[in-house]
């Protein structure tokens, strides 16, 4: 039988786990806090991220990983984006030797502007080909009451990406290969910028227009770093471009988005981060995400004005004003 780690038990790290659970793979869930860990081993629950969900009974949970590791033919890591590195490196040590590796995180690490894909082949010291990134439109809101969903399973290795599209494949959870790890991941990344700035305009009280022109063009943003990096642009069209920057820049579940629209209303942004209980990744990624796109000499100016926004003191109307007055160009440049 398939076994699988999954080290995180926040929003996504347990409703993943019970995705496996439900797809035949046996599955351990490794958490920090022994009182959520508890909660899931003895009482099936997670209060504290999913209140409300019942969880499958064969979903394990331990706070010790070497247990939650041990025999592990999938590795699933779903921590804050932030906070891989560390933890991988105290991890490392209880790595099956022959595990794939397999990302659920959406963010550019700060200061190295590496994907997640990058930093785990780096801290683990594995090939490429043993790790796989599953990214698309997966508000846990909805994946949590086993609504349909689909999602993306990247690997350069194909024979990989089966596998892991086998471990957790359900009737209600429908996922895709794909060998573009470097789209894949950067789509799921920047969308949590857009949305971002998406729900300023929302919290502005500014419309649709200015709502899709922001998804538009944040995908020509998305799509202008992924050439410069390499990546196939059909990926952006695909499930974890364009399916993901339509799912969280829509919906009020978005932490992202809801993140935004609070700034939009006026809120500070001490009393935001006081408010979002969660991590929102695009809040400290915006800024690793202009950095990388500086590195590669991409414009991306929604990028920009959400970092001035989020991090510089901008107002949301001088963001406004800024995008709107820059040089007219053809709609098509730089890719
Ligand atoms: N929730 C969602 O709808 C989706 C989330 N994701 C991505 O999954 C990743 C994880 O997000 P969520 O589970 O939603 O976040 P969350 O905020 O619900 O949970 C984060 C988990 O990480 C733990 N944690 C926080 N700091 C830590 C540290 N320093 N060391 C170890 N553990 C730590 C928390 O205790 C919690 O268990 C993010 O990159 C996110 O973008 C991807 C798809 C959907
Ligand atoms: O990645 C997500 C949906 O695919 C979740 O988006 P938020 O992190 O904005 O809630």
């Amino acid at each position: 039988m398939t076994k699988a780690a999954v080290l995180g038990t926040g929003s996504w790290g347990t409703t993943f786990g019970m995705i496996l659970a439900e797809a035949g793979t046996r599955t351990t869930l490794w958490g920090r806090r022994a009182e959520i860990v508890h909660a899931i081993d003895r009482d099936h629950e997670n209060p504290d991220y999913l209140p409300g969900l019942r969880l499958p009974e064969n979903l394990r949970a331990t706070t010790d990983p070497a247990e939650a590791m041990a025999g592990a033919d999938f590795v699933v890591l779903a921590v804050p984006a932030q906070t891989l590195r560390a933890n991988l490196a105290a991890w490392k040590p209880f790595l099956p030797p022959e595990a794939v590796l397999v990302s659920l995180m959406k963010g550019i690490e700060l200061g190295t502007t590496k994907r997640m894909s990058e930093v785990i082949v780096e801290v683990a010291e594995v090939p490429p080909g043993r790790v796989a990134v599953v990214s698309g439109p997966n508000l846990v809101g909805e994946l949590a009451q086993r609504q349909p969903a689909a999602a993306v399973v990247a690997c350069s290795d194909t024979m990989v990406a089966d596998r892991f599209q086998e471990a957790c494949h359900l009737p209600w959870f429908r996922t895709y290969t794909n060998p573009d790890v470097v789209g894949v991941e950067l789509g799921g990344a920047v969308k949590n910028v857009i949305a971002l700035a998406v729900g300023v305009a929302v919290g502005m009280g500014l419309g649709d227009n200015l709502r899709a022109t922001l998804m538009t063009r944040g995908l020509a943003e998305i799509s202008r770093l992924g050439a410069a990096l390499g990546a196939d642009q059909h990926t952006f069209a695909g499930l974890a471009g364009m399916g993901d920057l339509i799912a969280t820049c829509t919906s009020p579940l978005s932490r992202n988005r809801t993140f935004g629209e609070n700034l939009g209303r006026g809120m500070t942004m001490a009393e935001v981060v006081a408010a979002t209980k969660q991590t929102a990744e695009g809040v400290k990624s915006c800024e690793s995400v202009l950095d990388l796109a500086a590195k590669h000499d991409v414009e991306m100016p929604i990028t920009e004005v959400v970092v001035g926004v989020v991090h510089d003191g901008m107002t949301p109307a001088e963001a406004a004003m800024l995008l709107m007055s820059r040089t007219p160009k053809p709609e098509r440049y730089g890719v």
